[in-house]
């Protein structure tokens, strides 16, 4: 990169597709209108080069596609509706301006789905490793948003698409790097890495239903996000080793190895969470008739916070196997 500032005016959107900003990106901060209907919903997810992508394994175009996407789905995993978002880059001198253009098309491709507008950011320079900090902002109607908390006993515990996909890819491109030669279904786990989709869509079904429920997104694994709604909640959840193998990815490899990567491989960026099953009925008939569909994966009880793996004869307590930044090995 050569200059700070010619590359971020290279960066503002042409477009704004949110009435409600006063101003975007060129002053000390963004400005946009409030509206006392609706609750504020902010977060913030950092990639770091050599942690969460590598050259080899992600197209920077996906690079930046997915940093906006992991906080979208922290929008989704509360029920609201993404509005806007801002973007702070620490660039080593490994990484090129057209690198870095590529990084933001992948945003504003995004972005541009979602209705969601840049408002500002950070440019910085760093010596080693790429980092990409996105901080995103949605609404939700007041006093809707969906919280860890709300799991009870007798619930079903639901995700809402195919998990382990993503880690079954990351071992593809580990095997084959990205520019290596896929059949069309490894594709398909390769792009559930490299181009994850937040459900944005089912979170905001699930907050405008307005029925008690829990709900998180998966970016860890099923089994440390489901702990921490157990945590939340103060219940145990038993999750059912069959339900789970059905969502797993159908490669060629031994089934532990495809449970593995459902309960632990994390960046899935589904949605998973617990309502009563008359709930859940309901809201399966509500995803179904805007193309999505709910899947259940196990119940809740009343007991100490854990979670257990039945396998049809047994019930195993599961390790918390889940990615944790400071217990890689
Ligand atoms: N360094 C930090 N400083 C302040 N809050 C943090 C920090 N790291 C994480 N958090 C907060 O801790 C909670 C859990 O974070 P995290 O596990 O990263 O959630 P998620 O998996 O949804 O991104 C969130 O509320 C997040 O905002
Ligand atoms: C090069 C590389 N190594 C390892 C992984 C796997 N990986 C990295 S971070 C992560 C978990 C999710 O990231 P985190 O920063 O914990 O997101 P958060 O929980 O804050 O949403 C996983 C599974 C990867 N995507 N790329
Ligand atoms: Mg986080
Ligand atoms: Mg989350
Ligand atoms: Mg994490």
């Amino acid at each position: 990169m050569k200059d700070e500032f010619s590359f971020i005016k290279s960066i503002i959107p042409n477009h704004i597709q949110q009435q409600s900003l006063r101003i975007g990106i060129g002053d000390d901060a963004a400005v946009y209108e409030s509206d006392s209907s609706v609750d504020q919903v902010v977060c913030v997810d950092t990639m770091v080069e050599g942690i969460h992508f590598r050259k080899d394994t992600m197209e920077p175009v996906q690079i930046g596609r997915k940093a906006l996407a992991i906080n979208i789905s922290d929008l989704a995993a509360m029920g609201a509706t993404p509005r806007f978002y801002l973007t702070t880059i620490a660039v080593p001198p490994t990484w090129t301006e057209d690198h870095l253009r590529e990084i933001y098309r992948g945003m504003s491709e995004l972005g541009k789905q979602f209705k969601m507008d840049l408002i500002g950011g950070d440019t910085v320079s760093i010596e080693q490793s790429l980092v990409i900090t996105v901080t995103a902002i949605g609404t939700v109607a007041s006093g809707s948003a969906i919280k860890r908390t709300s799991a009870r006993k007798d619930d079903i515990v639901f995700v809402t698409g195919p998990i382990g996909g993503s880690a079954a890819g990351f071992d593809l491109l580990n095997e084959r790097t990205k520019d290596g030669h896929f059949s069309s279904n490894e594709l398909s786990y390769v792009k559930m890495h490299q181009e994850p989709m937040p459900q944005v869509e089912l979170g905001e079904l699930f907050s405008q239903s307005n029925q008690r429920m829990s709900l998180n997104d998966i970016s860890d694994g099923l089994s440390s996000e489901i702990f921490e709604i157990a945590v939340a909640s103060n219940v145990q959840v038993i999750l059912n080793k069959a339900h789970i193998v059905k969502l797993s990815p159908q490669l060629d490899v031994s089934l532990e190895k495809r449970v593995k990567w459902s309960l632990n491989g994390g960046e899935d960026f589904q949605l998973v969470g617990t309502t009563s099953a008359e709930q859940y009925e309901v809201l399966q008939k509500q995803a179904k008739a805007i193309g999505f569909s709910l899947f259940p994966v196990g119940v809740v009880r009343e007991g100490k916070p854990a979670v257990f793996l039945d396998d049809g004869d047994k019930e195993l307590p599961l390790e918390m196997g889940g990615y944790n930044h400071f217990k890689r090995g």
